[in-house]
This record gives C-alpha cells, sequence and structure tokens, in this order.
C-alpha cells in the first residue's frame, strides 16, 4: 500500500487557437507527446472542435451497423492482411464484437464497405465515418510531425507518413455479467504506428505502465487516445514503447468505441539518423504485411514483445 507510484498520462491541448507547427503551445505539445510515448507509449489529445453533434453522429452509425442482421455483417470485405473483417462471439472475448473499415479515409474505401453492408446506400452512415476518418487522419499527421520533429529527423516525415493506409473499426461490448466486471478485450499490443481511439460514455479502456499497473483511461467526447503500435516501436528503434492496453468493462451498459489505426505499405526500416552508439540497431526490416499476418494468426503471442519475436535482433 502507497509504494505504487502514481501515474499520469499527459493531456495535450488542442484547443489553442494559435497552435501550429512552431508555436510555443506546438513546442510544448511536442515535448509532451514524447514523454508520454516513451513512458506510457500513449497520451490524450483533448480538441473542442470535435463536436457533441460529431461525436454522437460517429456513434450513431457505430448503433445502425451493430443493429444489422448477423448474416450480413459477417459478409467478407477485404482481402486486405490485417484488414480483420467481422469478430463476434470469440471464445476468448466473448463480449467483443468489431468490424473494419480498410482505407476508410477515402470515399472508395467507404463505399466498398457500404455496397456490401447497405446495397442501397446509407448516406448518413458514409459521411458519419468519412468524415470522422479525415478529421483522426488530421491527428495522425501531426502527432508524426511531432514524432519526427522530436527526433531531430523532420526530413522524414513525407517518406513515413505517405506509406500509411487507415483502416476505421468500430468496437461493441456486452456488458459483463459479473459485478466485478469483466475482460472485454485482452491485454494486446496493435500492430499500427499509431492508433487513435476515441470512447463513449462507458468507461473500459487501460493501459499497462512500465511498473505494471493497469490504469483508467476515462472516455470524453472531445478526448482522443493516442497508442503508439509496434510498427512506431521498430522505426523509433525502441525509443518509444508499443502501448499495452486492454478493455475491462465494469458498468451494466453497452460500451461503443471506435479506432482509426494507421498499417504501412510495404517495407519499415530503422532510420539511420535513429542508430548510435547510445542506441544500436534494435530490428531487422520489418515488411508490414507480413507482420499483420504473423500477427492476426497468433505469432509470437507467448513472447515478451511480439514484434521483437518477429523481427529483432
Ligand atoms: O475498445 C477499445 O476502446 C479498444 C479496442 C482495441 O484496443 C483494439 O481493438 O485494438
Ligand atoms: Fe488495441
Amino acid at each position: 500500500m502507497g509504494s505504487e507510484a502514481e501515474h499520469k498520462i499527459p493531456v495535450i491541448n488542442l484547443n489553442d487557437e494559435s497552435f501550429k507547427p512552431g508555436s510555443d503551445s506546438w513546442v510544448l505539445a511536442c515535448k509532451q507527446a514524447r514523454y508520454g510515448l516513451e513512458e506510457y507509449g500513449c497520451f490524450e489529445i483533448v480538441y473542442d472542435k470535435f463536436s457533441p453533434e460529431l461525436h454522437n453522429s460517429i456513434f450513431g452509425a457505430a448503433e445502425d451497423f451493430f443493429g444489422l442482421p448477423k448474416e450480413t455483417k459477417m459478409q467478407k470485405t477485404s482481402d486486405t492482411p490485417g484488414s480483420i473483417g467481422y469478430i463476434a462471439d470469440s471464445p476468448t472475448v466473448p463480449l467483443y464484437e468489431t468490424v473494419g473499415i480498410y482505407n476508410a479515409t477515402t470515399l472508395q474505401g467507404v463505399d466498398h464497405f457500404l455496397n456490401i453492408m447497405w446495397p442501397a446506400g446509407n448516406n448518413t452512415f458514409r459521411e458519419s465515418v468519412h468524415s470522422f476518418s479525415k478529421r483522426v487522419q488530421a491527428f495522425h499527421e501531426m502527432i508524426t510531425r511531432m514524432v519526427c520533429e522530436n527526433y531531430g529527423v523532420e526530413g522524414l516525415f513525407n517518406s513515413v507518413f505517405e506509406t500509411f493506409i487507415y483502416s476505421f473499426r468500430f468496437f461493441k461490448y456486452k456488458p459483463p455479467q459479473t459485478k466485478e466486471g469483466e475482460v472485454g478485450l485482452t491485454a494486446h499490443t496493435d500492430t499500427s504506428f499509431i492508433s487513435i481511439l476515441h470512447q463513449h460514455q462507458v468507461e473500459g479502456l487501460q493501459i499497462k505502465t512500465k511498473d505494471d499497473q493497469w490504469i483508467d483511461v476515462k472516455p470524453n467526447p472531445s478526448s482522443f487516445v493516442v497508442l503508439a503500435g509496434d510498427i512506431l516501436q521498430v522505426w523509433s528503434n525502441d525509443r518509444v514503447r508499443s502501448c499495452e492496453h486492454r478493455v475491462m468493462v465494469k458498468e451494466d451498459k453497452v460500451r461503443y468505441s471506435i479506432g482509426l489505426f494507421t498499417t504501412g505499405q510495404g517495407v519499415i526500416h530503422v532510420p539511420e539518423e535513429l542508430v548510435d552508439d547510445e542506441h544500436p540497431l534494435q530490428y531487422k526490416p520489418l515488411d508490414v504485411a507480413e507482420y499483420t499476418r504473423f500477427a492476426v494468426a497468433g505469432g509470437g503471442a507467448e513472447a515478451a514483445s511480439r514484434v521483437k519475436a518477429f523481427c529483432g535482433i
């Protein structure tokens, strides 16, 4: 008792009108992002311009999708590795239901999904998913810029950012069967470069600290949780730690959450600028498609770090 460290995930406030690269608030945000990613593998951003209307419209789209008949939801929507489609009734995570929309920052990607799920169209859904994905893509861009700046490799921004492909996911968790709560989603790291999550009212997301404590990340209509994924851990040559997280559902309510995940294309290398005496090279080049297949098939599940089991030196 009393010996556990007090943890506080950094919160970056984007509401300042003067917030842009180079401004004082930008420099402060870069420091907070660096601390959050290196210490916790995550941080929060708060953005009031993300209005309650946008929040409600995207979770309205979630309810719309999960309300479809099961045979409709189960249809295959993509052949791309890493675009895990629909999951429900899994024996290991029975409360969890999810679906992914591959390439959701393009109308083509959203329409492909829509044509399968709603052949007669669903304009409200189309608009909500596409505009949410575009907004959150702008956060991915900003954070990638900050990460490059923090490590003195601003010149690499384009080469990193251009490799991103975005998958949007909806999550739904049934209420727990017991008063103590239940695991909604088991502890894991994401394969992504960065994942950005947005929760709806019911709490549940927890992240694991370096000293093995689970801490809650509370929902808020204008806040987003930024998690470092395995690809960022590799690219940064272990400066950033991929965030271990899970979902614990405690309230007697259905929980919804959404996220935009970046996967890459081709092969990710540690930039030579990030290798020195203090930071010897930790990873062989990582083929993103192969790594995603390995992770989806459950490879490296027993290892302390799945990505180290795959391409660590
Ligand atoms: O439901 C959530 O908030 C998190 C989901 C998640 O971590 C994942 O699917 O990778
Ligand atoms: Fe995750």
